[in-house]
């Protein structure tokens, strides 16, 4: 008799929770709190049968029955047709989702590490075990991107995703914008609040946006996309100037996800997905987003632009888009039926710099003398980068400050001009390069 057999024999659904930290202990409240409406929605009882923990006798949230703790965690997997992976990491959670996944057990998990270093693996075991896995939570917490793609766009081809998916660093952004906050001020205040992984340094360095790029990019163009396919650059680098200096301009300094399908303006067939800090115009939505908000934007052929916006971080949030996956796993347990699987047929191939598109803004030192900036110019030219804009800002003691903001190009030209720029005998320093998004 399957897992699902048993379900469907006695109409209950068993849980099991991995993990009792932020989320779960969130799921735990949620799903005790309102099991009656979650019943109702699903068709199951929905009965949670053990909570793995690494510590049974820690201290708990109060609403956490201490009779469902245990440290046995594989004897429990064996009792359940659910189960809920929220422990986060790549070990023992790979270990242990592979074991309930080939078991025959569905899978809900808000672990986006795993899914964007072991996808294959863990779609693979979802084939061989008939059972289903769910992630919504893996990206952007309570908004229902994964739904979304996965399922609401199914019919729609997909050609832009682009979003602030990581609330940590949103939130850092944030405060030393609008408050002048140092970045450590900021990053404290994040952890407190619970947004930050257990390892902050994957929120900062961008590792946590590039797996869920890496997911959004798999759902959206129908192709294996993971994390090592991610160039990524992360905050660390960034300063209370740069964010300052960023508004004094009329653009805000932002940690993007950018997942982008060509052809498009006459280049190849394929995606290129990065993740790094750029200058979103203060007029575009994704500049109003604000604290640990999330928001992603997509832009399908038939649909147009849409957007997702809400909370990506906090146990509360998180906990929601678990529960959703619980109960549409429930009711599937029940009512039979199945989650979407992988979608990988278009396997459409990962461009280079030499293809991926981009944007900068440049501030340079220029010896502010006859020519100097015809030499500029010329290197954008012969490198083949058209220029949108030159502004002076002033020119100190024989010394110009330019900003030069360029139209699309690619990322390989753009940084030959850089480095050209960093050559050029009349240029005294080049003092920032930014990405330039959302234009
Ligand atoms: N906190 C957030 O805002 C969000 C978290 N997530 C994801 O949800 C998952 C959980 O995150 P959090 O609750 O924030 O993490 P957390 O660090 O607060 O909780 C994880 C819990 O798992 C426990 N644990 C670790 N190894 C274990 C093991 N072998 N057996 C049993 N328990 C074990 C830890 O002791 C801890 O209590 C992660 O994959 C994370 O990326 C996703 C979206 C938002
Ligand atoms: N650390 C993450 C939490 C959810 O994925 C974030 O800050 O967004
Ligand atoms: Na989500």
């Amino acid at each position: 008799m399957s897992t699902s057999d048993t379900a469907r024999a006695d109409g209950v659904v068993r849980i099991a929770l991995i993990g009792c930290g932020t989320v779960g202990s969130q799921v735990v409240r949620l799903l005790t709190e309102h099991g009656e409406d979650w019943a109702a929605r699903s068709g199951a009882q929905l009965e949670l049968v053990g909570i793995a923990v690494r510590d049974a006798a820690a201290e708990r949230d109060p609403w956490v029955p201490r009779e469902l703790l245990t440290e046995d965690v594989s004897g429990l997997i064996e009792r359940t047709d659910v189960v809920v992976e929220l422990i986060g990491g790549i070990e023992p959670a790979r270990t242990l989702v592979l074991e309930a996944l080939r078991g025959g057990r569905t899978v809900v998990t808000g672990n986006k590490a795993l899914l964007a270093a072991h996808g294959p693996e863990v779609h693979a075991a979802v084939e061989s075990g008939d059972a289903d896995l769910y992630y919504e939570a893996a990206v952007a917490g309570a908004i229902p991107v994964v739904y979304g793609l996965r399922e609401s766009l199914a019919g729609d081809n997909v050609v832009t995703v682009a979003g602030i998916v990581n609330g940590t660093t949103n939130y850092i952004l944030d405060e030393m914008t609008m408050r002048g906050l140092s970045f450590d001020d900021a990053l404290a205040q994040a952890q407190q609040l619970g947004y930050a992984e257990a390892d902050p340094s994957s929120d900062i360095d961008g590792h946590d946006a590039a797996a869920k790029a890496a997911i959004l990019a798999s759902l959206a163009f129908h192709t294996r996309v993971g994390i090592d396919d991610v160039p990524v650059t992360g905050i660390r680098d960034v300063t209370v100037e740069d964010v300052t200096q960023a508004r004094e301009n009329g653009y805000v300094m932002k940690l993007l996800a950018v997942a982008r399908r060509t052809p498009r303006r006459g280049r190849p067939a394929g995606i290129a997905v990065r993740v790094h800090p750029a200058l979103v115009p203060e007029t575009h939505p994704l500049a109003a987003v604000h604290g640990p908000f999330n928001a992603v934007v997509v832009e399908a052929e038939s649909a147009g632009r849409l957007m997702f916006y809400g909370q990506g971080a906090g146990g509360v949030p998180t906990a929601s888009a678990v529960l959703s996956d619980i109960v549409a796993a429930a009711g599937h347990a029940i009512r039979g039926g199945h989650a979407p699987r992988e979608s990988t047929y278009a396997q459409l191939p990962l461009l280079g710099p030499e293809a991926t598109p981009a944007r900068t803004r440049v501030q340079i030192s220029l010896a502010d003398q006859p020519g100097t900036l015809a030499a500029v110019a010329g290197i954008y030219g012969e490198e083949n980068v058209s220029i949108e804009s030159v502004h002076q800002q002033r020119s100190d003691e024989g010394v110009a400050r330019i900003t030069i903001t360029s139209h699309v190009a690619t990322e390989a030209a753009l940084e030959r001009t850089v480095a050209r720029l960093v050559a050029e005998r009349s240029v005294e320093d080049v003092v920032s390069v930014s990405r330039v998004e959302g234009e």
